[in-house]
């Protein structure tokens, strides 16, 4: 199987399981996923100012759920804007309040005439992971080249736990995560 057949492969049994996950969550445990930063990743945002979340998509981590918390902490928010279907998107800054405009793919996103802006943490979807901190995304190449185009920034994905791979093929351009955050547990990489 070529490296391609077998990431599409991967990326179908992985939306099955993150569905049937989801669907078998107890409501209130659902509710309550990924509400509280963990102490040891609020330190890790210490520094940093601008954090780049995105809306969740079908069963994907909430990571807007991350947003009251991380605004009370002081951050600057932002939201990914898909630019075109050749994998460019940018980010642009957002409050909780703020209405979202509907793009590309069934995304939302902030008003497109605001600021864009570097973001020093990238929060990132994804369809699987492994613990050698690949990141398996839908196949764009939207998150890719954001973290090509912004190295510095700090990787971390949000997934739930069932997400998790014994080992996922890493292509060249792959660059791997920092962090990851699970409903039930925080995995620091050996670059974190
Ligand atoms: N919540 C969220 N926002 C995101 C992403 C993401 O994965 N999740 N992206 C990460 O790249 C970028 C947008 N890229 C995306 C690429 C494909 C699909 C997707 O669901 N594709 C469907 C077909 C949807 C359609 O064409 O109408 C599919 O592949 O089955 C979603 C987002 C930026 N924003
Ligand atoms: N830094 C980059 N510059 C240019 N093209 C890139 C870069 N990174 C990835 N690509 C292209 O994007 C395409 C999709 O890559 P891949 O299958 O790894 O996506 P993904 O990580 O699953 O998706 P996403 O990042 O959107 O969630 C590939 O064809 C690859 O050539």
């Amino acid at each position: 199987m070529s490296e391609d057949t077998d990431k599409t492969a991967l990326r179908t049994l992985a939306r099955t399981r993150r569905r049937a996950f989801v669907q078998s969550l107890d409501p209130l445990a659902h509710r309550l996923a990924f509400k509280a930063i963990p102490s040891p990743l609020a330190r890790r945002l210490d520094g940093a100012q601008t954090v780049a979340l995105y809306m969740g998509l079908d069963d994907e981590a909430p990571a807007q759920r991350l947003a009251p918390q991380l605004a009370a902490m002081g951050k600057t928010l932002a939201l990914p804007r898909v630019i075109d279907r050749l994998g460019t998107m940018d980010f642009l800054t957002w409050t909780p309040e703020d209405q979202l405009h509907p793009g590309l793919y069934g995304t939302h996103h902030p008003e497109p005439s605001g600021p864009s802006v570097a973001p020093d943490i990238i929060i990132a979807p994804l369809l699987a992971f492994d613990r050698a901190m690949n990141r398996l995304g839908q196949g764009g190449g939207y998150y890719d080249r954001a973290f090509a185009r912004y190295p510095d920034a700090l990787r971390i994905g949000l997934a739930w736990s069932v997400q998790e791979q014994d080992a996922l093929p890493a292509d060249p351009w792959d660059l791997p995560l920092h962090i990851i955050l699970t409903e039930v547990e925080l995995i620091e990489g050996p670059d974190a």
